[in-house]
């Protein structure tokens, strides 16, 4: 499925009914048959009180009945299979309906901007996929199927009485009317109730998330019961909701049955009056009744099918929310690396940039070359925007002025997962995903091989972590992979960059974590890898600045000075500050 296709129609001017059949409409034949497998099953089983009567007449007769019994067994028989095929075509539809909806929602927010993940909240995001999209299921089954069933019966049943007397179809439609008026009032409020249900299954959602995202931090501050409440809070507002959505659904159902009991009497009360003046006979009288009688389930199942479509509809409009966030343009997949390409340039021409229109600029015209290979180094103090160079230059962010290029093109030129594809990237909480070691490294290499991951274990200084994990390279990392030490998990991401081959590498250096032999260990490797790479690296060390190619000193969302550390020392007095006091101490 193309994402022009998952798209389209989730736009969020669009309704949530086209939405709905958008979702619906590959699965619109499977639909169709599980709809006429329900209706061959209410014929079949329509079928069987005549039979049972021809049976009773034959007995009573004393004629055979071999062949009646033969029938009302074949009856019985498929009526139960049918049936049975019926609801699991069905149920099944409905399960690919919300599969769909689910594909579209997963592919969409994977491809969100940074700037507008960080600008919500991602467990609320979550409870899209998996709480709105469950709600689709019984819109297809119950609201459309149900409501398609039942207007077909309301219809036939209608004509019918049409048929028998129109004063008193009138008199009926006029109680129908009545109700329908009613429930055109009730309905935006189910939908209302049904939306705020959502939204806050979406805040429990992201409670839930923001606590297990800081689980030890939670424990560490006794703040337990301050998150609980949190979580529990949105827990009763959904309670609330729904309890309210339930309250004008049952508003609805009972409008539409005490409207049947009504439009009965008064085709009572009617048709006595013209049986008595000889306008209609008392067989047509019955007849209508009848007619009445049967009208109640299909007008009861159409009023829960509106109903189920306003809380479907609810949640229809949260996934298109979703849709409706920026994306980043859509970019064909990148080829894996060839061996021995060139290291990448990079240039910042007069950057400005800010990470939101309402926040101070963090770069106020930051301009600097690095050429092919070597080792660039970015200092300064805190906040001064060194790693949101790194950012830029993977494109995360888009500068408000200037031109970011790699290889002299502008970043927004290159199609995005090619220039990704150039870049290893080392951000400075190392994040490791939960998952196998072995799927943390390939993570950005699917193609790597067997001999490629040995290599890259052995230059991260991971062989003898791996040599001592029971399951090797398949041990299970944990969430966030909380099972490994903070310094595993630093060089889990150098190796996990360096095996994409990258010809450009980011490196936003931890300010600990690595003890003394690993660091100069890995300082030997990222120093190899600078002579087939161009190297960017955040410091934080002097170990690592002394043995850059050059220099970058910024402070302040500007670049004060480049130069080497010899120069930089003598020529510039936060440089000489910071190498005195700052990178001494971090360094082990
Ligand atoms: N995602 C973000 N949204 C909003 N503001 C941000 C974001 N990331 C960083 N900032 C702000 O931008 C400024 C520069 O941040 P940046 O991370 O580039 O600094 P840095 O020089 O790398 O600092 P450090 O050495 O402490 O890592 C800081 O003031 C920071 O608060």
């Amino acid at each position: 499925m193309d994402d022009a296709t998952l798209e389209a129609p989730v736009r969020p001017d669009v309704p949530p009914w086209r939405v709905m059949v958008s979702f619906i409409r590959p699965h619109v034949l499977a639909l169709v048959v599980g709809g006429l497998l329900s209706l061959v099953t209410a014929a079949t089983g329509l079928a069987l009180p005549l039979v049972v009567r021809e049976l009773i007449d034959d007995l009573t007769d004393g004629r055979p009945v071999a062949a009646l019994l033969a029938l009302m067994t074949v009856l019985v028989v498929a009526n139960a299979a049918i049936g049975a095929l019926g609801t699991y075509v069905l149920r099944r539809t409905a399960e690919s309906v919300v599969l769909t909806a689910r594909r579209g929602l997963v592919a969409r927010l994977l491809r969100l901007r940074l700037g507008v993940v960080e600008s919500t909240e991602p467990g609320d995001l979550m409870s899209r996929v998996t709480a709105d999209t469950t709600l689709l299921r019984e819109v297809t089954t119950n609201s459309l199927v149900g409501g398609a069933t039942s207007l077909i019966t309301l219809v036939a049943t209608v004509v019918m009485m049409a048929l028998l007397d129109l004063v008193l179809l009138g008199v009926t439609l006029g109680a129908l009317l009545a109700a329908g008026v009613v429930i055109g009032l009730v309905v935006p409020r189910i939908n209302r109730a049904a939306r705020r249900a959502q939204e806050s299954v979406g805040v429990i959602g992201a409670a839930l998330e923001r606590m297990f995202g800081a689980f030890r931090t939670v424990k560490a501050s006794g703040a337990e019961e301050h998150e609980q409440r949190r979580a529990v809070e949105a827990a009763s507002q959904a309670w609330q909701a729904s309890v309210r959505a339930a309250k004008w659904s049952a508003v609805a159902g009972n409008t539409a049955g005490l409207a049947a009991q009504v439009a009965f009497l008064a085709v009572l009360g009617t048709g006595g009056a013209r049986v008595a003046s000889g306008t209609i006979d008392i067989g047509t009288l019955i007849a209508f009744l009848l007619y009445v009688f049967y009208l109640m389930a299909p007008v009861n199942q159409l009023v829960a099918a509106i109903t189920q479509y306003q809380v479907g509809s609810a949640a229809v409009a949260r996934i298109q929310q979703a849709h409706a966030m920026p994306v980043e343009p859509p970019s064909p997949p990148a080829e894996p690396p060839t061996a021995g390409a060139a290291p990448a340039t990079v240039t910042f021409a007069d950057v400005r940039f800010q990470y939101r229109t309402e926040l101070p600029e963090v770069h106020r015209g930051v301009s600097f070359h690095v050429p092919a290979g070597g080792m660039t180094a970015f200092v300064g103090p805190s906040g001064a925007g060194k790693t949101t160079v790194l950012s830029l230059i993977e494109r995360f962010y888009e500068p408000s002025g200037g031109q970011v290029l790699v290889d002299g093109v502008d970043v927004r030129d290159w199609p995005v997962a090619g220039l990704r594809a150039t870049i290893g990237y080392v951000e400075q909480d190392a994040p490791v995903l939960s998952g196998s070691l072995r799927e943390n490294l390939l993570l950005g290499a699917q193609w790597a091989s067997e001999d490629e991951l040995v290599e890259v274990l052995r230059t991260a200084r991971l062989e003898r972590l791996v040599a001592g994990l029971p399951e090797g390279l398949d041990t299970q990392v944990g969430h966030r992979g909380t099972k490994l030490s903070g310094g595993e998990r630093q060089r889990v991401a150098i190796a996990r960059a360096l095996l994409r081959q990258p010809r450009l590498l980011l490196l936003d250096e931890a300010t600990s974590q690595l003890d003394a032999v690993n660091e100069a260990a890995l300082r030997d490797t990222v120093a190899d890898v600078a002579h087939t790479t161009t190297v960017l690296v955040v410091a934080h060390r002097l170990s690592t600045v002394t043995m850059a190619d050059r220099i970058i000193v910024m402070d302040a969302g500007e670049v004060r000075a480049i130069g080497t550390h010899a120069e930089l020392v003598s020529a510039d007095a936060l440089y000489a500050e910071l190498a005195a006091t700052q990178f001494l101490a971090a360094t082990p």
